[in-house]
């Protein structure tokens, strides 16, 4: 294997400094839930509340991310060779969806050392991965800058909304791999929040977790 000589850098303006400017700490807010059970919406409300505070916030979401930092072998084959395009493109295999999370870990762990209130919107199936993103986040910051949020829409619900038709074309055998359908989803066994997708409107939802975020301190 190849040896790479690589050194950690302190910084000169720390993430204390960078809190201390912003008024608030950084955390990293993680929803995890199947396809359509409302990630994207109440991240979305929430971030929209918080900047109205006065929050300074940033949210990552999986469609989006999945457009520029973690595209697919074939995006990447629009500007790059097959090989470089088949070396580093991520698909929805375990090990794909592994390396998708952990990258994005990484990403919301500088966001966190930037005092950011940093929301995450990904399926995140495996409990190892977003186990891993804790302890990396807790490791380099503190307890509290990871906080798991459940959405928990039965799917039966989330293949009624399904916005994007990925559940029909999995049903009819034209899509392989569907989280829920024939690839899994493992629930958070103890998520800091756990909101009733299915039952509760999203306003509602997002107020839940605004609520938790001043409980904990996070925001006042
Ligand atoms: N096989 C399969 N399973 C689940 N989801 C699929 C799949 N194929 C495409 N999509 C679309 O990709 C979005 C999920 O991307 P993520 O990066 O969040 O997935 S993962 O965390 O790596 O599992 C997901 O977005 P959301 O619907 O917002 O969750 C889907 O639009
Ligand atoms: N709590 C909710 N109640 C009713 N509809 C919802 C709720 N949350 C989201 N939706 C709707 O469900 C669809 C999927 O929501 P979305 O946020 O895109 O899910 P995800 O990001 O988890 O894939 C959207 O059409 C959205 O308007």
């Amino acid at each position: 294997m190849e040896k790479v000589e690589v050194t950690w850098h302190d910084h000169a303006v720390s993430r204390a400094d960078r809190e201390r400017l912003n008024g608030h700490r950084g955390c990293v807010i993680w929803f995890t839930g199947l396809s359509g059970c409302g990630k994207s919406t109440i991240a979305n409300l929430v971030d929209r509340q918080l900047h109205e505070r006065g929050v300074h916030t940033f949210l990552l979401d999986g469609d989006n991310v999945r457009h520029g930092l973690n595209p697919s072998t074939a995006m990447l084959a629009e500007s790059h060779d097959a090989d470089f395009a088949k070396r580093f493109g991520l698909g929805f295999g375990a090990a794909d969806r592994e390396e998708n999370i952990r990258r994005i870990g990484a990403v919301t762990e500088l966001f966190c050392q930037a005092g950011l209130i940093t929301l995450a919107a990904f399926v995140s199936p495996y409990r190892k991965d977003r186990d891993l993103v804790r302890k990396r986040l807790e490791a380099s910051g503190s307890p509290g800058d990871f906080i798991e949020v459940f959405v928990d829409t039965p799917l039966e619900v989330c293949e009624s909304r399904d916005p994007k038709g990925l559940y029909k074309k999995a049903r009819a055998g034209e899509l392989k791999g569907m989280t829920g359908i024939d690839d899994p989803y493992e629930a958070p066994l103890q998520p800091e929040i756990t909101l009733a997708g299915g039952s509760a409107p999203p306003d509602q939802l997002a107020a839940t977790v605004i609520a938790q975020l001043i409980e904990r301190g996070i925001v006042s």
